[in-house]
Formats: structure tokens, sequence, C-alpha cells
């Protein structure tokens, strides 16, 4: 696919020497990465290496111990993980996060109710506007969840669903924000080979279809390799590789980081 830039030609999201330190331990240090509107990028590295750290630098849970993060053109320095999300980056978690005792379409209508037009005093008073966006909200919702095969079990209850579905309804719900940037954190933990497989399909369809960019953590690596147009290798912190992922798979450091592993 061709790919966008925006207007001033910047990456959507321009990351420049951020490092986070906790205690003595230097989790993420002086990593740079750019991405571009519409591409899907993975981000990979042996356990430890600081792959959740700089997801959560970027969804602000984290403030950088030093550099800068750029998004759609703006620096998110003091910004609340909220407010990044309203800016048009949403993620989902390692260890799903999901509204467990929620239908599963309130899960979706929850992350989708920043889009919704209707007043507090509209709801309060139940005036026909509430009734039209509620109703549109449920409609959009649905249509989230059709996506991920997910629409007929629109009513039961979040945690009562498998766990391949629950990945699924998590991405449904990040989707469902609005955002530019997915960032997905190891979508594919506790898939079977099945679920993977489709799991990536979906993932390809969605940047096309939203036009979105996706960074992607993943110990997955048929799954990494087989989708991600360019991939950031993480070791100890620090980034000690960025290329292609035939460029990645031959390339030494990143073999001796995973030394015993399959890359
Ligand atoms: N809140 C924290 N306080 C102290 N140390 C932390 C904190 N968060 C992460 N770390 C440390 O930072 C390093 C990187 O951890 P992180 O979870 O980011 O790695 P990861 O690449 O996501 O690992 P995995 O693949 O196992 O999920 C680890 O040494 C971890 O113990």
């Amino acid at each position: 696919m061709e790919l966008q830039h925006n207007q001033n030609g910047t990456a959507l999201l321009d990351v420049t020497q951020v490092g986070r330190v906790f205690g003595g331990i230097r989790a993420v240090s002086d990593v740079s990465i750019h991405i571009d509107h519409g591409e899907l990028i993975g981000l990979i590295g042996p356990n430890g290496a600081g792959k959740t750290t700089f997801f959560n630098l970027l969804t602000a849970v984290y403030e950088p111990s030093s550099g800068s993060i750029t998004f759609d053109g703006k620096d998110t320095r003091g910004l609340k993980p909220y407010q990044i999300t309203s800016r048009g980056m949403a993620r989902t978690f390692q260890n799903i996060r999901l509204f467990n005792d929620l239908s599963v379409l309130d899960n979706v209508k929850i992350a989708y109710h920043r889009h919704a037009k209707h007043t507090i005093w509209s709801s309060f008073f139940r005036l026909p506007s509430h009734f039209r966006n509620e109703q549109e909200m449920t409609e959009k919702a649905v249509s989230f969840l059709k996506i991920f095969n997910l629409d007929h079990k629109k009513d039961e209850i979040a945690k009562n669903l498998p766990y391949g579905e629950q990945r699924r309804l998590e991405i449904a719900r990040a989707l469902a924000a609005g955002p530019k940037l997915l960032l997905l954190d190891e979508p594919a933990a506790g898939m079977n080979p099945q679920e993977t497989q489709d799991l990536m399909k979906l993932i390809y369809w969605i940047r096309d279809e939203f036009k979105l960019s996706i960074l992607l953590i993943e110990h997955d690596m048929s799954l990494v390799m087989g989708i991600c147009e360019r991939i950031y290798v993480l070791d100890q912190g620090k980034l000690i590789a960025d290329g292609t992922p035939d460029e990645i798979k031959k390339n030494p450091r990143v073999i001796e980081a995973y030394l015993g592993q399959e890359v």
C-alpha cells in the first residue's frame, strides 16, 4: 500500500532518544523510532527488553526520564493517558483489560462514547437527541463487533467469553475509539495457531480498512514477520536493530539477543 504522509510531511509518531529509568534500572534507553501514516510496524525483543515500558511511555502511563515523543505533530509531554487516547492513540494490554462485568456491547460503547454528541442534560432528561445518539452509538458498536465476529455475543458478560474472543473484544474496543495509531501488546498471546492466523489477517485488514498505523508487540515471530513492513528490536532497553522482516531475520545482533530461539 502507498504510505500517506501528513500535511507537513512528518511522521505520525516521532520518538526521539526516549529513556525511562526505574530506580537504578534503565528499562528503556535512548530509543528513537518513527511511524508514518498507514504503516504496520513490529516491536520485538526478548523478555524484559522494555517493550511494554515503551508502550507505557507512548501512552503516557509513564513520563519519559529523557527524550521526546511527538504524536500527530504535537509533543505529548504532560498529557494524561485519556488525552493521548482522544488525540488518536489507542492500545490493548498484555494482560487483557476489559470491563469484566459489563456486556460485550457496553465494553465497545464505552470507548465509542467520546464521539457521542449528546450532553449530560439531554441524557438526564432523555431528550430525543439522546435516544438518537444512543441508538447511533449502539449501531456503531455492533458494527465494530461484527468485524470481530462478536456481534452475536453482544449481550454476554465480557468475562464469560473464551480467551481468544476477549482478546478480539479488546481490539474492537480500542478500534472504536477512532485511533490514528493502534498499539497492540501481544495480541496473539494465548491463541492457538488457527486463531493466530485469523488474527493476522484481521490486523492487516483493519489497517487497510481504517487507514490506521499499527505498532505491534508480539512474541509470535510468524505473525510479526508475516505482516509487519518494518520491525524494531529492543534488547535490555536499547534499540539494537530496525529493518524489514528479511533484514531482521539475518541481523547478527538480533540473532545473538535471541540466542537459542528461532527468529
Ligand atoms: N514499574 C516498574 N518499576 C520497576 N521496574 C520496572 C517497571 N516496569 C518495568 N520494569 C523493568 O523494566 C524492564 C523492562 O520491562 P518490560 O515489561 O518493559 O519488558 P518487556 O519487553 O515488555 O518484557 P516481556 O516481553 O516479558 O513482557 C524489566 O527489567 C522490568 O523489570
